[in-house]
C-alpha cells in the first residue's frame, strides 16, 4: 500500500474520526457471530453442568447439556460449535481407545447437537491427550512421543466423528502427517464433504493452562510439549507448517494461541489467503475474565476490542470461549 496524502491542514485525519457517523462509514472489519466458533467442554453422565473454576463461567456438560447450550448458542445466532471432552483418571488408558470410541460422549455429542440443528456447523477435537493416561497428544514409547502410530490412531478418531455427523475435523495434535492421512481416509469413506480446520501453527503454550484443568489434562500430563507443539522464538517454521497441511488437503488453518500470535495470523492470512482461523485460548480468556472480576479492566469492552484484534490481524474467524457473550450483546 501506498498512501498519498496532502501536507496539513489539507489533510487532517481526525475528520474521519469526528462522529459516530463517519466512523461506522470508514470503519475497515466487522466483527459477526457468525465469525465465532464457541469452544463447549462435554463430561459423562447426565444433567451435570459443572464449572471450570480457571475459566469463570465455562462449564463441562453432559451431552443433554451441551444439546441444551447449543439451542441457546443458536438462538443468539451463533452458528459454529467445538466439542471437547472432558475425561476422568479413570476414563484414561495407555492405549487411549476411548479416542475412537464411535459412543464415547464427544461423538455422542457431536450427533446430538447435529439431529437437533442440522444447520450448525459441528467441529471436533482430534489428539489423544485427554484419552491418554499422560497427557499427550500422541502415543508415548519410552518417554518418545511416537508420531506415525499416533496418526493411525488420530484417523480412527477422526472416522468416528464424521460417522457421528461431525462437519468439522479439528486436529489439534501437531503430528507430522495427519492432515493427509486423514483426508484421504475420510474420501475412502464417502465423507468427501466433510472438513478439516488444520490447527497448523499451534505453539507449545503456557496459555493453555486453564484448558488443561477444564478436560482434565493437568494432573495427568508427564513433562511437555516441546516436541510437537511449536517453538513461541519461531515464525518462518509457522509458514512451513501452514503450506504443508494445505497441500495435504487442509480447507481451513488455525493459529493457535490468538492474541499474542497475531503477527502470524497476518503473515499466513497474506500469504497463502486460505480461511484462517485463531484460537482465543483458555489463558487468553482467564486474563481478561480475572483482571475484569478484580475492576482493573472493562469486560465487554476488552472483549470485543480483543476479537476485533483478530479481524484486523487478517483472520477469518475465531474459536472463543467469548462467543456466547458477544452474540449476546451484538443482539442487544
Ligand atoms: N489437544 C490439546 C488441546 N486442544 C486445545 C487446547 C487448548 C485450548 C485452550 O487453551 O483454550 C489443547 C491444549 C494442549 O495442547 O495442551
Amino acid at each position: 500500500m501506498n498512501p498519498v496524502q496532502a501536507p496539513y491542514p489539507a489533510t487532517r485525519l481526525r475528520r474521519t474520526r469526528a462522529t459516530p457517523a463517519v466512523r461506522a462509514l470508514v470503519r475497515e472489519n466487522a466483527l459477526d457471530p457468525g465469525d465465532l466458533i464457541w469452544p463447549v467442554f462435554v463430561r459423562a453422565g447426565e444433567g451435570i453442568e459443572e464449572p471450570v473454576p480457571s475459566m469463570p463461567g465455562v462449564m463441562r456438560r453432559s451431552v443433554d447439556k451441551v444439546v441444551e447450550a447449543a439451542a441457546e448458542a443458536h438462538a443468539l445466532g451463533l452458528r459454529a460449535i467445538c466439542i471437547f471432552p472432558y475425561t476422568g483418571i479413570e476414563e484414561r488408558t495407555e492405549d487411549c481407545a476411548g479416542a475412537w470410541d464411535p459412543k464415547n460422549h464427544a461423538n455422542r455429542a457431536i450427533a446430538a447437537v447435529k439431529a437437533k440443528f442440522p444447520d450448525m456447523a459441528v467441529m471436533s477435537d482430534v489428539a489423544l491427550d485427554t484419552y491418554n493416561i499422560n497427557g499427550h497428544d500422541g502415543f508415548v514409547e519410552d518417554g518418545i512421543i511416537v508420531n506415525d502410530r499416533t496418526v493411525e490412531a488420530l484417523v480412527k478418531m477422526a472416522l468416528a466423528q464424521a460417522e457421528n455427523g461431525c462437519d468439522i475435523i479439528g486436529p489439534s495434535d501437531m503430528m507430522d502427517g495427519r492432515i493427509g492421512a486423514i483426508r484421504t481416509a475420510l474420501e475412502g469413506a464417502g465423507h468427501q464433504d466433510v472438513m478439516i480446520l488444520s490447527y497448523a501453527a499451534k505453539y507449545a503454550s503456557a496459555f493453555y493452562g486453564p484448558f488443561r484443568d477444564a478436560v482434565g489434562a493437568s494432573g495427568a500430563l508427564t513433562g511437555d510439549k516441546n516436541t510437537y507443539q511449536m517453538d513461541p522464538a519461531n515464525s518462518d517454521e509457522a509458514l512451513r507448517l501452514v503450506a504443508r497441511d494445505l497441500s495435504e488437503g487442509a480447507d481451513m488453518v488455525m493459529v493457535k494461541p490468538g492474541l499474542p500470535y497475531l503477527d502470524i495470523c497476518r503473515r499466513v492470512k497474506d500469504t497463502f489467503g486460505a480461511p484462517t482461523f485463531a484460537y482465543q485460548v483458555s489463558g487468553e480468556f482467564a486474563m481478561i475474565k480475572a483482571a475484569a472480576q478484580n475492576g482493573w479492566i472493562d469486560e465487554e469492552k476488552v472483549m470485543l476490542e480483543s476479537l476485533m484484534a483478530f479481524k484486523r490481524a487478517g483472520c477469518d474467524g475465531v474459536l472463543t470461549y467469548f462467543a456466547p457473550a458477544v452474540a449476546r450483546l451484538m443482539n442487544g
